[in-house]
């Protein structure tokens, strides 16, 4: 199989997998990158805006910045259509993600998502990630955001191949809980649906906070790349997105909920539902001909198996929305729980191997 055809490699040879910050690397700054762009190709000749943004840092006033106002700190990782740095504001010492992706938005299109951004970054949401501010440079968007100590992608992968545990169910309603609320307050707030929601892209760190991110001006950048080219299969898909006869009739927030199925499936289990496909034709076979997966692991409780089940009904009318799932026995009952998730994040942080080894682990673990 050729690595274009591969799930979720982008199409490139990047690691999948990077270190997450432990107690004792968190404050030792990263080697600096060879180039400050990294390996991401700029276009020059694509028409943009002055390479200047507005920053809303939490507690400050808002700032004009540009990219020499931030120091790379290094990567924390790389995505299909970009990379993720850690990287410091000079002018305030803070430290923040910072995202860059390969645009090829017009100006007037590269306008309107900085409007639009605005909009995410006055968000109040204590389960999404907090974006500060964007600009374009050469043809690249720079998204600032908070950082955050792991992604539940590598996560999982430490606790079920590196530890050999599970992940604990308390810890994954929590989790559940998180990522409905954020995706509610997505849709009743900001009237928007998420459309990448899958591990990499929720964010947990060591105080215990739980958040999503990649959604907004990301999520429009990837999709305008994605339609350019062949960007390979999209594996947390619902049926109802991939299916061609059914394009016409449009999806809603239900097809979310089935990607945050599929997720938590992987977090449950630590593995991916389906068995590998090579092409778009083998998803289709799989996700929308076949059964869909069934959570039936005995260790967990019956409303962790329902409701996992619940979010991969294949038929889009079975599939609830959020304030149904709000209301299902398995999130009620964990908001009630108090439940110290910070403590089991910093366990399983703490006993993180090395970035090659993790590399390693991520690269015989089918996604
Ligand atoms: N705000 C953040 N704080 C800490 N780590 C982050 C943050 N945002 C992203 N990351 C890390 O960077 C990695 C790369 O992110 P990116 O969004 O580029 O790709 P991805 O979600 O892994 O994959 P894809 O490009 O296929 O969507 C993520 O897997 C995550 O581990």
């Amino acid at each position: 199989m050729s690595d274009n055809n591969r799930i979720g490699s982008g199409g490139t040879s990047r690691p999948r997998f990077v270190l997450p910050l432990t107690a004792s690397n968190q404050n030792r700054a990263a080697p600096q990158s060879a180039s400050p762009i990294g390996q991401l190709q700029t276009q020059p000749g694509l028409p943009g805006l002055p390479p200047v943004g507005q920053l809303k840092l939490p507690d400050q006033p808002e700032r004009q910045f540009s990219v020499d106002d931030l120091e790379d700190l290094g990567e924390i990782g790389r995505g299909a259509f970009g990379s993720v740095n850690r990287m410091r504001f000079k002018p305030t010492g803070s430290v923040l993600a910072v995202k860059r992706i390969r645009s090829t938005v017009d100006q007037r299109q590269q306008k309107n998502m900085l409007l639009e951004l605005n909009v995410v970054v006055n968000c109040e949401c204590p389960f999404i990630a907090r974006s500060y501010g964007a600009l374009f440079k050469e043809g690249d968007c720079w998204i600032c955001m908070e950082l955050m100590d792991t992604s539940l992608d590598k996560f999982y992968r430490v606790v079920y191949h590196h530890l050999n545990e599970v992940i604990p169910e308390v810890v994954i309603a929590q989790v559940s809980l998180a990522t409905v609320k954020a995706l509610n307050y997505l849709k009743e707030k900001l009237g928007m649906m998420h459309r990448d929601v899958k591990p990499s892209n929720i964010l947990a760190d060591r105080s215990g906070r739980v958040k999503l991110c990649d959604f907004g001006i990301a999520g429009k950048l990837v999709d305008s790349i994605a339609k350019t080219r062949d960007a390979g299969c999209r594996p947390y898909m619902a049926p109802e997105r991939i299916d061609y006869q059914r394009v016409g009739e449009g999806y809603d927030v239900r097809s979310d909920v089935w990607s945050l199925g599929i997720s938590l499936y992987e977090l449950c289990t630590g593995r991916f539902p389906y068995k590998q496909w090579g092409t778009m034709f083998e998803q289709l076979e799989q996700v929308v001909k076949s059964e869909p997966p069934r959570l039936t692991d005995a260790r967990f409780s019956e409303e962790a198996r329902n409701f996992v089940n619940l979010c991969l009904s294949k038929d889009v009318k079975k599939r609830p929305k959020y304030r149904q799932l709000l209301q299902q026995p398995f999130l009620e009952q964990c908001a009630q729980d108090s439940v110290d998730i910070a403590a089991y994040f910093c366990s399983v942080l703490d006993r993180s191997p090395d970035e090659a080894r993790l590399n390693e682990l991520l690269a015989a673990v089918h996604f």
